[in-house]
């Protein structure tokens, strides 16, 4: 599917789809929990490889009204009769394999092309030291990934500075062991926010990990626990909020986006980021609603350590901001759905944009936007990133657009409805 993408501004009123990380948690707890409902889940493609796991996995998932009612395997799960296909999804590769940990017998998983060029490596070592026999079958980490079931407490170290997503799945699987587990981190941790969202849920499930030291944490997990989750209600997301609140500012017009009260993702950062940049942007943490008004941009040095997912939405702000944003600290940005330092590179300079690559950081020069066919890299996020720069510089027509299903179904249609000039068409 392609997009093409006139000169545009925003204006209204808009609702921010619902937290993909929260509802990756929620599903997955509430799948090894006994009765639950979760409210206002988001449903995506990501999210529906997590449902899909958790039913191989022996959980019963229906959908009612706008509500998931879970029936869950009560802290056993069973030993899949198929393969995993996880399909797009690092988030679910990650918790499933700690999942599969669990059971008593063999799990295969696998996803896409780009799912099987993403690293696993420090998780399966993790699970090896814990018990499990773990292995990619192509010996290089990536998926397929084979897990012989039998996780057993321990204390260990992980390395922290390829994906937190590594850490969260512990922290989901280690509680439902018989003995205690301690986890420690290797190197820099990033993304470190992501493991905040993992233990609000898990917390909110009645299970209990102490952690000691939060800036360079140790995760002690009791074993023999078992979840509760019951109801839970899916906050809004900060991620695809952050393309919505960046299109008024880009286009010097004004959003008020709802259903964004406070939680621990730190994408939240994107707030700030604008503010910073320049950005006339309000907050309402009480009425849950953010609201930009223009504002003249200025480029910004942003650390990506702990908001990865922020990347591709600060470099198309810094492409038409005033002076260079530099973003450093991202080389695990390269491990996403794509490398998303070079595509975005790539990218805005195809749109007149100067920018320089370096091993963990992206310099973008301010400058004058000229419309493009540009490509979206299969990507979720690459794509909505340029449809804002679409709506800076017109004619701009964008592939690979089907790829918002990942995380946010309605990006085109919620875009449309706030003023924005985006048309699709097949091919
Ligand atoms: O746990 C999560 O929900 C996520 C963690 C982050 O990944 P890394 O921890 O691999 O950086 C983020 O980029 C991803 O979109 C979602
Ligand atoms: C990287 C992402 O997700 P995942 O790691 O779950 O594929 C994302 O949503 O940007």
């Amino acid at each position: 599917m392609k997009v093409t993408v006139g000169k545009s501004g925003v204006h209204g009123e808009v609702f921010a789809p619902p937290s993909k990380s929260y509802t990756h948690r929620a599903i997955t707890i509430a799948g090894l929990s006994k009765d639950s409902t979760i409210h206002r889940p988001l449903l995506s493609a990501d999210t529906q490889s997590t449902i899909r796991a958790c039913e191989m996995f022996g959980a019963y998932i229906e959908k009612e009204g706008e509500d998931l009612l879970i029936s869950g395997v009560e802290g056993a799960p069973e030993v899949p009769e198929d393969v995993i296909d996880v399909a797009n999804s690092g988030t679910t590769l990650r918790f499933m394999t700690a999942i599969s940990a669990l059971t008593e017998g063999t799990t295969v998983l696998t996803g896409d092309n780009s799912i099987r060029s993403r690293p696993n490596d420090p998780l399966l070592r993790v699970l090896n030291d814990l018990g499990v026999e773990a292995y990619s079958t192509r010996n290089n980490g990536c998926a397929p990934i084979v897990v012989n079931g039998g996780l057993k407490g321990a204390i260990v170290k992980i390395d922290g500075s390829i994906s937190s997503q590594f850490i969260s799945a512990l922290l989901l699987a280690c509680p439902l062991t018989k003995n205690s587990t301690t986890l420690s981190i290797k190197g820099e941790l990033k993304s470190k926010p992501y493991i905040d969202v993992t233990l609000d849920v898990i917390e909110k499930a009645g299970v209990e990990i102490l952690v000691e030291d939060n800036n360079n944490p140790k995760f002690i997990i009791p074993g023999n626990q078992s979840y509760k989750l019951e109801e839970y209600t899916v906050p809004g997301d900060f991620s695809s909020a952050s393309y919505l609140l960046a299109a008024a500012a880009m286009t010097n017009s004004s959003v008020t986006v709802k259903n964004l009260f406070p939680s621990m993702q730190g994408d939240i950062a994107i707030i700030n980021i604008l503010k910073e940049m320049g950005a006339n942007i309000f907050w309402d943490m009480e009425a849950g609603t953010a609201t930009v008004n223009g504002g003249e941009l200025h480029g910004i040095t942003m650390d990506a350590g702990a908001t990865p997912d922020l990347v591709p939405t600060v470099a198309v702000l810094g492409a038409m901001a005033k002076g260079e944003t530099t973003i450093n600290n991202a080389e695990h940005v390269r491990y996403k759905e794509t490398d998303r330092l070079h595509a975005m590179a790539v990218e805005l300079e195809k749109m007149g944009i100067f920018c320089k690559e370096e091993k963990d950081s992206l310099t973008i020069r301010g400058g004058e936007f000229k419309g493009a066919e540009v490509h979206g890299w299969h990507d979720h996020r690459i794509v909505m990133a340029l449809t804002l720069a679409g709506m800076v510089a017109g004619d701009t027509i964008i592939d690979t657009a089907e790829s918002i299903f990942i995380s946010y179904p309605n990006f085109f249609d919620a875009m449309r409805s706030i003023g924005a000039d985006v048309v699709l068409s097949e091919q």
